[in-house]
């Protein structure tokens, strides 16, 4: 019994004792939270003494830590626990904290800036002999994990970056081969390279993406590895060429030549009849055999009847005349002599409807107009005893068209001999219409593009799958059959010689690193021109950044980004954080390189386009007004010439002139005995720019070159010699073939906007005055732009150049009144577009 009791008090002991631990174990471990309540505020406390850049993840880690903290603080309170004043002081601290945490972080790093930049102060007063200027500095203080520079044109893009790496390798003690800097070409990498050898003594690591991409496989792989001589030209060509006897290969071209070979747009995508009509002119139909037809339908019906040996002739004049007062001469569609038949084709739908842009006369509706002159031309026909065929819009839509014809032709006894797919291929790809180059260009481009983008031909077929438009789709599937074994084949013979090319440099490199088969040093990712980053090299350069948590520090200027028909994707600019998460912006504004006008001029004609980036720019001396541009007209070529030799007469002694072409090719006209154009050559032994000399004056040092290469160059005065309005003109008229839709990942909807800026990109390239050459007679939009929005005036009376405010098409255009029987009528404005606008007004 004793012992039962005595066993019975120690397990109430044991249970009491037991009860006593777990409360001090509780008080204990709530003691270490507060602890940690005391380190947490005294490291926020310490920042007012010592501020340090509070970057993106250390204020995102810290946020957390502190509202984990207070949770569980709450949670493991002990019942009935008495706080001391200093914890509550803590506990106090750290509700505050959390409630202006934002705003902490944000004065903390206000405060590190200013600090920086006093203590700093010397080293950023003599960067390569200048001092950087405050937003300059302001950039490269800033610690974070991803910065984006936004910067102007001439406001010293590749000197900040200098002085970026010079501050943080002596800042951070960061070791030289820790930092890596990218540029885009060979001669910016070198130059950049050199530069800063200057200024630091270190031999940084500056490279292109290719020459990185070529040197992270050789480091993967233990090996140096090959960049291939094989050009993908020449593969398509040969494979072409190979191809020339496959059945399937030769039918796909055939197809896509005679039934999508130029983009066709619906009727509903049409607003008025003028819309329709600019737009068969732009595409230029023609047949087989060069007749220029006035519908895509009909160019689909001459070449049908070619490709089946029926010989025809286009729009003949009917056979017997009908002519009256209010008709001229009936020519029907198709002529066949050989059999005496005529085609018709009807635009109607399968009630008889017209496209809603026709347009009715007379109280007419257009489908009224359009189904009396079909009931009159079936009309004459049984009249005339003459056998006319019909074909409708309705059976292209329904895919019967050519079913039909031939059952139509078979029965009047035609007969078909159709060429073999063979014979047609060769047809093909000998007819300029077709124009087979322009083809094989294309697929060159879209191979490439793709390539570089590193999009599969998976992904492109899927993209195709989801287009709304039933003839792109269509069109867009031909072209992917097309292609894809030539890629193919291009891609076998890469590997069969195990050799690389340009776009495996970057794309196999980022795999590399993303299996961890090379490792990074670099702890600063500096990024030059990062306005013309694509998808590819933005992957190569974002699986580095993930292995070492490097920084990035990106500097570039939207306004300028002229690559993205190579490629580059505007939105890894201006949506950065979307792909690398918080990205700090910074502005360098202030330009070094032209006045207060040529920033106007240039902003005005830039931000014209809503989706470039707001920016400021200011000019280093405000009180500098000198003007900024002159237009130089003249009504012929050798009017332009003048212009041309008598503004450079007129330059300072031993100017440095810049002439600038939207083409290499745009020279060629300007090329007389006093000015003459000598090419240079390129390391790869291509021609790319011309040193000019003018013989009257030859101190002056003039350079001719594309807007293109010019990018990145200065001089005191530039020339832009192509201002014409022309498919290749400025802007170019040359639109993308709708094929490259599938590869871009978003379509610019502000039209001209790429030529806009490579326009901006030539204004900006002056240090002193901007000349454009206008060929009066055909101003390029570009051109009136400017010279209406600064009433410069540009050739006699041409001053006023003004949209007609009644069409909205033509020109408003002064005319001279006449003198009749001795009195003279007042002058008085009208519409260049006079045959269809009637807008009048006295001067
Ligand atoms: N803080 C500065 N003080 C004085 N001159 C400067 C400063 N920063 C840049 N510059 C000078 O301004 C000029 C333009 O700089 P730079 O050519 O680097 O401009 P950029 O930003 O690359 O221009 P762009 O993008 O138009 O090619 C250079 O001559 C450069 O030395």
């Amino acid at each position: 019994m004793k012992n039962v009791i005595n066993s019975f008090i120690a397990t109430v002991l044991e249970w009491f004792n037991e009860k006593r631990r777990q409360k001090l174990r509780i008080i204990e471990e709530y003691r270490v939270l507060l602890e940690k309540a005391e380190y947490i505020s005294e490291r926020i406390n310490s920042l007012k003494i010592n501020p340090m850049y509070i970057n993106h993840d250390i204020k995102t880690r810290w946020k957390e830590e502190t509202v984990t903290l207070q949770r569980e603080l709450l949670e493991k309170l002990p019942k009935k626990y008495k706080h001391t004043e200093k914890e509550l002081l803590y506990l106090r601290l750290l509700t505050f904290n959390i409630e202006n945490f934002d705003n902490i972080c944000e004065s903390n790093n206000e405060t590190f800036i200013a600090n920086e930049l006093v203590e700093y102060e010397n080293f950023f007063n003599n960067i390569e002999g200048s001092s950087l200027d405050i937003q300059q500095r302001t950039c490269i203080v800033k610690d974070e994990i991803n910065s984006l520079v936004i910067a102007g044109a001439g406001s010293g893009k590749t000197k900040t970056i200098i002085g970026k790496v010079k501050y943080v390798l002596s800042r951070y003690r960061i070791s030289a081969d820790e930092i890596l800097v990218l540029s885009f070409t060979t001669a910016t990498a070198e130059e950049m390279k050199e530069r800063l050898y200057k200024e630091t003594n270190e031999k940084i690591e500056v490279r292109t993406f290719h020459s990185l991409g070529k040197d992270i496989i050789s480091k993967a792989k233990g090996k140096a590895i090959a960049k291939t001589n094989i050009e993908l030209e020449k593969v398509i060509n040969n494979v072409i060429d190979d191809f020339s006897l496959e059945p399937k290969f030769m039918k796909l071209v055939n197809v896509y030549f005679l039934e999508y070979f130029k983009e066709q747009k619906e009727d509903s995508e049409f607003e008025t009849l003028a819309d329709y009509y600019d737009y068969l002119r732009d595409k230029n139909i023609k047949t087989f055999k060069n007749e220029s037809v006035k519908s895509f339908e009909e160019m689909e019906i001459a070449n049908f009847l070619y490709r089946n040996n029926i010989s025809y002739i286009y729009e003949e004049k009917y056979k017997y005349p009908t002519q009256n007062i209010d008709y001229g001469p009936y020519r029907p569609d198709f002529y066949l002599p050989d059999h005496d038949i005529y085609i018709e084709h009807f635009g109607i739908d399968r009630n008889g409807n017209v496209p809603k842009f026709f347009s009715g006369s007379k109280g007419e509706t257009a489908t009224e107009k359009y189904n009396k002159g079909i009931m009159w031309k079936r009309e004459t026909h049984k009249e005339r005893g003459t056998t006319m065929i019909e074909t409708y819009s309705y059976e292209k839509k329904e895919g019967v068209l050519f079913v039909n014809l031939q059952k139509s032709l078979e029965n009047l006894g035609v007969q078909f001999f159709p060429m073999s797919d063979h014979e047609l291929f060769e047809k093909i790809k000998s007819n300029h219409i077709c124009n087979f180059v322009g083809f094989k260009n294309l697929i060159g481009t879209f191979l490439n593009y793709a390539k570089a983008n590193d999009i599969s031909f998976d992904e492109i077929r899927k993209k195709n799958e989801k287009h709304f438009n039933t003839f792109h789709r269509a069109r867009n599937l031909y072209f992917i059959q097309i292609v894809e074994p030539i890629f193919l084949k291009y891609e076998s013979m890469l590997k069969a010689e195990n050799e690389i090319d340009f776009n495996d440099m970057i794309n196999k490199a980022t795999k590399k690193v993303k299996k961890g088969e090379y490792r990074s040093p670099y702890r600063y990712i500096i990024v030059d021109e990062y306005q013309d980053i694509s998808f590819a090299r933005f992957s190569l350069i974002n699986s580095l950044k993930d292995q070492t948590n490097a920084k990035l520090f990106c500097v570039g200027d939207d306004w300028q980004s002229i690559y993205r028909f190579t490629g580059s994707a505007i939105q890894l600019f201006s949506k950065l954080e979307k792909y690398v998460g918080y990205t700090e912006k910074s502005y360098i504004e202030t330009t070094y390189r032209f006045n207060k006008n040529i920033i106007r001029i240039g902003e005005d004609f830039i931000t014209k386009n809503p989706s470039q980036l707001p920016k400021k720019l200011k000019p280093k001396d405000p009180d500098d007004n000198t003007p900024a541009c002159t237009i130089l007209p003249g009504d012929t070529k050798e009017e332009l010439q003048q212009q041309l030799i008598s503004a450079l007469t007129k330059l300072p002694v031993g100017a440095k002139v810049l002439f600038l072409g939207r083409y290499l090719r745009d020279y060629q006209s300007f090329v007389t005995d006093e000015l003459k154009f000598t090419p240079v050559k390129n390391k790869s032994n291509n021609v790319d720019r011309y040193t000019v000399t003018l013989s009257l004056r030859s101190d002056l040092n003039i350079e001719f070159m594309t807007i293109h290469k010019s990018k990145g160059l200065e001089s005191e005065f530039v020339f832009v010699l192509n201002n014409t309005n022309l498919k290749l003109g400025f802007p170019s008229q040359i639109e993308d073939d709708p094929v490259m839709q599938l590869l871009h990942d978003n379509e610019e909807n502000f039209e001209y906007g790429e030529e806009r800026r490579l326009f901006y990109v030539a204004l900006t390239r002056a240090k002193k005055h901007i000349y454009l050459v206008a060929d009066t007679k055909n101003k390029s939009l570009f051109l009136r732009e400017i010279e209406a929005r600064y009433k410069l005036a540009t050739h006699k009376n041409d001053t006023e150049y003004k949209y007609c405010p009644v069409c909205k098409k033509g020109i408003v255009t002064l005319k001279i009144g006449q003198t009749v029987n001795g009195r003279k009528r007042s002058n008085y404005y009208s519409c260049s577009n006079i045959k269809y606008c009637k807008y009048f007004i006295y001067e």
